[in-house]
C-alpha cells in the first residue's frame, strides 16, 4: 500500500477562486484533517487567514512566486507537514495552493525529484481553477493561465453565476482546446462535489510528465506592493474608491486583496478585487495576529505611488 501523504495541487490564475474551492472542501467531513500549504505572490499573505479557522494545519509561503523564488520554502513546508503527520498529527491528505501567477510545473518537478519528498509525498492530482468572468481573456493574454490549464487533471469552472460571465460551454471549449483530455467541472452546478475533486484518490495525467521546465517564467512586468493603513476605514467611501479604481485601471490591476478594519464593524473585512471586478467582502473574526489594515496589489505596469496618493486623498476627506 502506498502510505505517502497524498497531495493535491490547486492552481489557477489570480483571483480565479482557488481559496474558495479549498474552503468548500475543508468544510466537508473529508476535508477536516487536511494540511494546507498556500503560496501567495505578494509580501503579505491573506489566504491563510481565510483558512485558519477551518483547516488542521496551514503553512503560508509568501513573498515570492512559487515557480521560481520559493521552491525551497514550499519543499520545507511539505517537510513540516509530513513530519507533523508522522508525529501523531495524522493528515488524510494535503493541498498545495499555488500563487495565481505560478507555473505549476517546477513544483511538480520538486515533488518528483527531491529524494526525501519523493519517498514521503505523492502527487495525487493537479486541479486548475478558471473563472467565467476573466478566464477567457486570461487564456488569451496570460501565458501562466494557459500553462496552468495545460498541466491539470481536472479543471474547475467558477463564477458562472456572475453577471458578465461567459457560458460554461464556451469556457469549457476554450479549456479543452488547450487540454483535450482534462475533466471539466462547474463549481456552481448543484451536484459539484469539492470533496470528490480535491479529496479523490487521483488520476495523474501523463501530459504533465512532458512539461519543459525550462519554459517556466512569468512576466517580468508584474509587481506586488502592500499599502498599510493606520486609520479605520470608512467602508462606504472605500468601496466607491475601489470600484472607481478598478473601473479605471482594472486592466493593469490583476488582483487586490486585503484585510480592513472599518469604523463600523467589529470584524475584519477580507476584500477581493479581480481585474475590473470587486467581489463582496467576507467578515473575519479579529485574530490575535493583529496586523491592522492592509491592501496587497498585484499590478502590471501601475505605480504604487499613484494608488497610495489616491487612497490618502480618500482617507483625508
Ligand atoms: N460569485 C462567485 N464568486 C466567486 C466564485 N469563486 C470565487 N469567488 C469570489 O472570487 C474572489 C476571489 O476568490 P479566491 O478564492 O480568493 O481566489 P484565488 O484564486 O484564491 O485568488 P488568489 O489567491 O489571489 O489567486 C472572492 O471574492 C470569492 O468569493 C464563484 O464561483 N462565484
Amino acid at each position: 500500500m502506498d502510505d505517502r501523504l497524498a497531495i493535491t495541487l490547486v492552481t489557477g490564475f489570480l483571483g480565479s477562486g482557488k481559496t474558495t474551492l479549498i474552503r468548500r472542501y475543508i468544510e466537508t467531513p473529508a476535508g477536516a484533517d487536511t494540511g494546507i500549504i498556500v503560496n501567495e505572490f505578494g509580501e503579505v499573505g491573506v489566504d491563510h487567514s481565510l483558512f485558519v479557522h477551518a483547516a488542521e494545519q496551514v503553512e503560508l509561503v509568501d513573498g515570492g512566486c512559487l515557480c521560481c523564488a520559493r521552491r525551497e520554502d514550499v519543499a520545507k513546508a511539505m517537510y513540516r507537514l509530513v513530519q507533523l503527520s508522522q508525529n501523531g498529527r495524522s493528515f488524510s491528505r494535503a493541498i498545495l495552493e499555488t500563487s495565481g501567477l505560478a507555473d505549476p510545473a517546477p513544483i511538480i518537478a520538486t515533488l518528483e525529484r527531491d529524494p526525501w519528498l519523493r519517498t514521503h509525498v505523492r502527487l495525487a492530482s493537479v486541479v486548475a481553477v478558471i473563472d467565467a468572468v476573466a478566464g477567457l481573456d486570461n487564456l488569451r493574454s496570460q501565458p501562466e493561465a494557459r500553462r496552468q490549464i495545460s498541466i491539470a487533471d481536472t479543471v474547475v469552472l467558477t463564477k458562472t453565476d456572475m453577471r458578465n460571465a461567459a457560458s460554461a460551454e464556451e469556457l469549457s471549449a476554450a479549456v479543452l482546446k488547450i487540454a483535450p483530455d482534462v475533466t471539466v467541472l462547474e463549481a456552481q452546478e448543484h451536484d459539484f462535489r469539492a470533496d470528490a475533486v480535491l479529496g479523490g484518490s487521483g488520476n495523474p495525467a501523463t501530459n504533465r510528465l512532458a512539461f519543459n521546465e525550462a519554459q517556466s517564467s512569468h512576466s517580468q512586468d508584474v509587481s506586488s506592493f502592500t499599502i498599510r493603513l493606520k486609520e479605520k476605514i470608512d467602508w462606504p467611501a472605500f468601496t466607491i474608491w475601489l470600484t472607481a479604481l478598478l473601473h479605471a485601471h482594472g486592466d493593469r490591476i490583476l488582483r487586490i486583496k486585503g484585510l480592513l478594519e472599518t469604523s463600523s464593524a467589529n470584524t475584519r473585512l477580507a476584500i477581493h478585487g479581480v481585474q475590473h471586478v470587486m467581489h463582496p467582502p467576507t467578515h473575519l473574526p479579529k485574530g490575535d495576529d493583529e496586523t491592522g489594515s492592509f491592501l496587497v496589489f498585484i499590478t502590471r505596469g501601475l505605480e504604487q505611488q499613484a494608488i497610495s496618493n489616491s487612497l490618502q486623498r480618500l482617507l483625508r476627506v
